[in-house]
């Protein structure tokens, strides 16, 4: 208990105080009754929703208000976090979630059910860890293509962090954590070969493979220089747009890298500066209505290109 005069505040270094303030949030905020078994990764709920928006702001954001739209969370993990959060954010989208670890597909499933969310998440279990993006294995819940035949609007992905436990090691001391701040999960979600770079790279290759079947491919990283090899990696690929995205908060930074295989949109020209509605009367051709100033879409594109064109 804090004296008079202190501030209250939980024990951080305890794995179990974090995990029982990250369900309440997840309940009073979001409406959820969320899971987080003891073994696996404790998400954050401020910093997996602030991916969650930026996706939302930079990606959905610029179709059709009226589409419903779906999304792939790869390596969902335990909590299966996006997909619950992000049918609270986004309540438009449905999402497919993919892990590699059996164990975290049971508690992902439990917790979809917990909160009966079957109808808006699916989960599939990759048994190939080879691949990012098993659109084309048999049993991959696909949904129906839209009329510029891509079958998910964005994908997203929070990859595991580390290559091995010495980069574990050497990142905590780098951060200067104290013991027990360190990331605690399955090794599934701590390591994968290459650390986060083979990782996205080979996330990068599948999306050139897989095109336009994905509107905008997305991930997070932990390391700022991932984000400069990765964007040259999605350049190398041709890919017609690139974002980036900063995710502060408190004293952890992460980075979003977004890149599409489709031109722009004459939806997303009219949108830029523009409510969503007039955005939909623009790109339908019709004539704006008071209050509204032109849009050269030749002008807006090369502002849009010179934004975007920044790697
Ligand atoms: C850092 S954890 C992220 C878990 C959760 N999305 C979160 O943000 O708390 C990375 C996850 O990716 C999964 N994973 C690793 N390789 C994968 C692959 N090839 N396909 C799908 N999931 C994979 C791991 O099992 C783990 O659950």
């Amino acid at each position: 208990m804090a004296g008079a005069g202190e501030r209250s505040t939980i024990d951080f270094g305890s794995p179990d105080a974090v995990r029982v303030l990250n369900r309440a949030l997840l309940r009073v905020y979001f409406d959820l009754d969320v899971h987080l078994p003891s073994d696996s990764l404790c998400p954050t709920v401020a910093s997996r929703l602030n991916y969650l928006e930026w996706i939302r702001d930079n990606v959905v954001a610029e179709l059709p208000p009226d589409r419903r739209l779906a999304g792939i969370d790869i390596g969902t993990g335990a909590s299966c976090i996006y997909p619950l959060l992000g049918v609270r954010a986004m309540p438009q989208c449905t999402f497919v979630g993919t892990d590699i670890n059996s164990d975290s597909i049971a508690a992902a499933r439990a917790n979809v059910c917990r909160n009966s969310l079957e109808e808006k998440i699916g989960l599939f279990f990759n048994v190939d860890r080879s691949i990012k993006l098993p659109l084309d294995v048999p049993g991959f819940p696909l949904p129906p293509t839209d009329a510029d035949g891509a079958s998910f609007a964005f994908c997203m992905c929070n990859p595991p962090f580390y290559r091995d436990e010495s980069e574990r090691r050497q990142l905590a001391r780098m951060k200067a954590l104290p013991p027990g701040l360190d990331t605690r999960g399955k090794d599934d979600e701590l390591y994968t070969a290459g650390g986060e770079e083979e990782f996205l790279a080979g996330l990068v290759d599948e999306s050139a493979v897989l095109g336009k079947r994905i509107r905008w491919y997305t991930t997070m990283t932990g390391k700022k220089a991932t984000l400069a090899a990765l964007a040259a990696r999605v350049r190398a690929a041709q890919a017609k747009r690139i974002r980036e995205g900063r995710l502060v908060q408190g004293k952890t930074t992460r980075w979003v890298l977004a890149w599409s295989f489709f031109e722009q949109t004459r939806f997303c020209l009219a949108l830029r500066h523009r409510s969503p509605a007039e955005a939909m009367r623009r790109a339908c051709g019709s004539p704006m209505r008071a209050g509204g100033e032109n849009v050269d879409p030749a002008v807006e594109a090369s502002e849009e290109a010179r934004r975007e064109d920044r790697h």
